[in-house]
């Protein structure tokens, strides 16, 4: 298993590329399967994830193509197994949104129930209920999901939390419903967004996108479409918790700030000077960053899977900050490893009290989920010595070539393999 080996203490400085969104990417990729045209798709993300997703779609029958660096053109012309098996769905939870397509398109599908995972329980019943109230006949067997529908109709739908995925399964199920379906307490966020564009795109009538309320008039096919993956705003918010921890000056290029409102004013809060343009951030940093304080929300709230990097920034504050995590009942399995590195942070519930100190000492520590390795790295970049990270399959899922965007800002990081270092 590759492990992480950073010596710490070094300014970042220089320019940077931003990869496209990983939650937009995986829906993106699923809403391939309501047509059985082709869909050419730009900045798709190089991570475990999306090769988890193409593996899951190619074994359906889709054909999937990875052009120049970041193409990926699909075709879902000749789907002829419509099952997600548990070995995929166990890896990468995101499959279960392979769900509502199969079943707007092809009448049935058998998808494997994701189970639990580190952060938390995170149950898919809002997306059978939804499908439920879609008019699909749903039945749980041997810890499948297995729904049947002659064509789903609209249908009026308000799930009982706001739901990103569950919102995006929906969204695409009802795009080949008879009628009109309403989504109320829709999730806004972004990658929902730049999914309901590629959907439209595809001749689908949407609107409200953005909002908590999304109307959907069914039509009876997609087509293809060309469509550009929204940036990642949680990688871009990594890099930027990375130079604040560390100190330097560094250009975020293919960016997109719009999406990433509540992070940014926590930075500024926290002393970083930021600048952005429609498309870049540039993020300098010369002083021990001020406590910040912050409650995970949906968006446009602070968004969850920023909150561990948030939270290895605030480990060598000046101050004490607050941090309550509200989307996920066990998203603090960083704590304890921080705390390896000489943070102080005492969890009560789903509150965090973290008291700066003013360094962090290098120690061998282990990724638990994704942006637990995330905050681990900027702990590591920061830190006075040398840090190991283990496990880091974790951060392979989401952040594409972490490591050498980190050298390139002249951090001392390097991978090491099985195969040896890098
Ligand atoms: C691939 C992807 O886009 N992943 C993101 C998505 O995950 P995901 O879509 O899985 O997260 P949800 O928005 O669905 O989860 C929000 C909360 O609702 C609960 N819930 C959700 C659905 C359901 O049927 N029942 C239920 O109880 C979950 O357990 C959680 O407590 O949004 C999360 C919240 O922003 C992010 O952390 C993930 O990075
Ligand atoms: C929790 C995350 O992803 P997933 O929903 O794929 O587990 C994440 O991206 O931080």
């Amino acid at each position: 298993m590759d492990k992480l080996s950073i010596t710490g203490g070094r300014r970042l400085e220089g320019e940077i590329t931003v990869s496209g969104a990983k939650n937009a990417a995986l829906p993106i990729l699923c809403a391939g399967l309501l047509t059985a045209d082709i869909l050419a798709l730009e900045n798709v993300p190089r991570l475990n994830d999306i090769d988890t997703m193409l593996r899951l779609l190619g074994r359906m029958g889709a054909r999937a193509e990875r052009g120049a660096a970041h193409d990926v053109s699909l075709c879902a012309a000749e789907v002829d197994c419509l099952e997600a098996p548990y070995e995929l769905v166990k890896t990468m939870r995101a499959s279960i949104l392979v769900l509502g397509p199969l079943v707007a398109r092809y009448g049935q599908a058998r998808v494997s129930l994701p189970g639990g995972c580190a952060i938390g329980q995170r149950p898919v019943d809002q997306h059978i209920k939804g499908l439920a109230a879609l008019g699909a006949d749903i039945q749980i067997e041997h810890g499948f999901v297995i729904a049947r529908a002659r064509r789903l109709k609209g249908a009026s739908i308000r799930t009982d939390m706001v739901t990103v995925t569950g919102t995006e399964n929906l969204m695409m199920a009802a795009t080949l419903a008879e009628g009109t379906t309403v989504l109320e307490n829709a999730a806004r966020e972004p990658e929902v967004v730049d999914l309901a564009e590629l959907l439209i795109k595809m001749g689908a009538r949407i609107s409200g996108h953005g909002t908590d309320r999304i109307v959907i008039e069914g039509v009876e096919k997609l087509h293809g479409a060309s469509h550009r993956v929204v940036a990642d705003r949680i990688e871009a918010g990594t890099f930027l918790c990375a130079v604040g921890a560390t100190g330097g000056d560094v250009l975020l290029r293919q960016a997109a700030p719009e999406t990433m409102g509540a992070l940014l004013d926590k930075l500024q809060e926290a002393g970083l000077g930021l600048e952005c343009g429609p498309d870049w951030i540039r993020c300098t940093m010369n002083q021990r960053p001020r406590a910040v304080g912050a409650r995970t929300r949906e968006y446009p709230g602070f968004p969850t899977d920023m909150q561990a990097q948030l939270m290895a920034l605030d480990s060598i504050a000046d101050g004490t900050a607050v941090i309550v995590e509200n989307i996920f009942e066990n998203r603090y399995m960083h704590v304890q490893e921080l705390g390896r590195m000489g943070a102080q942070i005492d969890i009560d519930g789903h509150t965090a009290v973290v008291t700066g100190v003013p360094e962090l000492s290098g120690a061998n520590v282990m990724a638990t989920d994704l942006r637990a390795s995330a905050s681990l790295v900027i702990a590591g970049l920061a830190a006075r010595g040398a840090t190991t990270i283990e496990r880091i399959y974790h951060l392979d899922r989401g952040y594409e070539r972490m490591e050498e965007k980190l050298r390139a800002l002249g951090a001392d990081i390097r991978r090491i393999s099985d195969k040896g270092a890098a």
